[in-house]
């Protein structure tokens, strides 16, 4: 089980932010920050009184180009976007490391107040509307968000939990066994309590999104789920709040899983459609990654482990043999970066100096044909 690296806690300013013991909303500059549901619902009501369009961003904080993606794809189809900034406890299992997750609170609210700024000034959408804007930011406390039980990472543990299975139980939920409970569960409350008309994804957590799809039609939940493509690194390393701790050597050689899916893509591109022909082209740069650091020193490789390439159905993400033209397939993959073994002098090390392993996630969508 890979364990979250650790960084120090950076603590939100809670006390300049959060007025009146943290129930009534600041007025930043260009948002409203909400700590609890009451004064959040009622500036919901205002903005379903004025006939506007609510579009849900939900995030765990530390944000990157990733997660603006999504509030700009927001913003060209709502007029008011609410962005969730919480860690939820319940996705992360016992042996993951939950108190280490990166917490990045005041650079968060910088890079949204910019991020608005660009927004109100870029305004118009060209086709004579206007773009929507972050009208507020929902940062609860763990209390208001599990406001009976205290929440349980355990896999029998008790609790209000929404379950969609066999979804959650394949891929990266093999792995991480709570994870999508959490998910599921945490993203019924917040479009219970925000009733968005839209809530935005992103590709990059593709099983999230194809969860989160099954959810909203199983509960008939009255929201439209909206995907927004993997933001990436001009090298192809897909976005991700825990990229920070790889430094240069593990960042180099952890581009290894969006290689290896490009090389499986290109396979099914160039006409193959069975998992033997389409797998192996991964495999294949995945081996060759591993066989080559392991012939380095200690001071110059980094070691990975793969844990699953996959070739899966877009809905059922059951594995495929062949793939069916008309319904195209998911590739995926998720990769183990083990912390460096040898340090040298002056090399530019990750937060946290290389010394945890960290879990990388990626996917492709292989695209039906006619
Ligand atoms: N590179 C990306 N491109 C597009 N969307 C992304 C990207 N990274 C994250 N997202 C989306 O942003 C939302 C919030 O994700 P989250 O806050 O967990 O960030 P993250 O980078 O995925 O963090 P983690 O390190 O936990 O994987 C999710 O819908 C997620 O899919
Ligand atoms: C959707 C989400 C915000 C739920 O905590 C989280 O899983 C994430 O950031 O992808
Ligand atoms: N975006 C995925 C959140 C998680 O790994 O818990």
């Amino acid at each position: 089980m890979f364990i979250y690296p650790r960084v120090a806690l950076q603590k939100a300013a809670t006390a300049n932010i959060f007025r009146n013991g943290g129930t009534k909303p600041l007025h930043t500059s260009s948002f409203e920050v909400f700590r609890d549901i009451a004064s959040l619902r009622d500036r919901r009501r205002q903005l379903q009184q004025s006939l506007r369009t609510v579009g849900l961003v939900p995030t765990m904080g530390a944000l990157h180009e990733g997660h603006l993606s999504l509030i700009r794809q927001a913003a060209a189809e709502n007029s008011d976007i609410f962005v969730s900034i919480y860690v939820n406890p319940t996705q992360f299992g016992v042996n993951e490391d939950l108190s280490s997750y990166p917490r990045t609170w005041e650079a968060d609210l910088e890079k949204l107040e910019k991020l608005n700024a660009e927004l109100k000034r870029g305004g118009s959408l060209g086709n004579g509307s206007e773009a929507g804007s972050i009208t507020a930011i929902f940062a609860p406390t763990g209390k208001v968000m599990y406001p009976t039980l205290p929440p349980s990472s355990e896999i029998n543990g008790h609790g209000s939990f929404v379950t969609i299975t066999p979804l959650a139980t394949k891929l990266e939920g093999a792995s991480r066994p709570v994870f999508f409970r959490g998910v599921a569960t945490v993203c019924t409350k917040l479009f219970n309590i925000v009733k968005p008309h839209r809530v935005y994804f992103g590709q990059k957590d593709v099983q999230q999104c194809v969860i989160i799809k099954r959810m909203v039609k199983d509960f008939h939940i009255d929201t439209d789920v909206r995907i927004g493509p993997t933001v990436r690194q001009p090298d192809g390393l897909a976005m991700s709040s825990r990229n920070v701790y790889l430094g240069s050597r593990r960042r180099a050689v952890g581009l290894v899983l969006s290689q290896a899916l490009r090389a499986a893509e290109k396979a099914y591109n160039d006409g193959k459609h069975s998992r033997q022909d389409i797998l192996a082209a991964a495999k294949k740069i995945a081996d060759s990654k591993l066989l080559e650091q392991k012939g380095l020193k200690p001071s110059e490789r980094a070691l990975f482990e793969v844990d699953y390439i996959s070739l899966a159905d877009p809905e059922t993400l059951d594995e495929v043999d062949t793939i069916d033209a008309s319904r195209g397939a998911i590739l995926s993959g998720a990769v183990k970066m083990l912390p460096i073994e040898e340090a040298q002098a002056g090399e530019k090390l990750g937060v946290g100096d290389d010394r945890i392993a960290v879990r990388l996630i990626d996917n492709i969508i292989l695209s039906p044909r006619e």
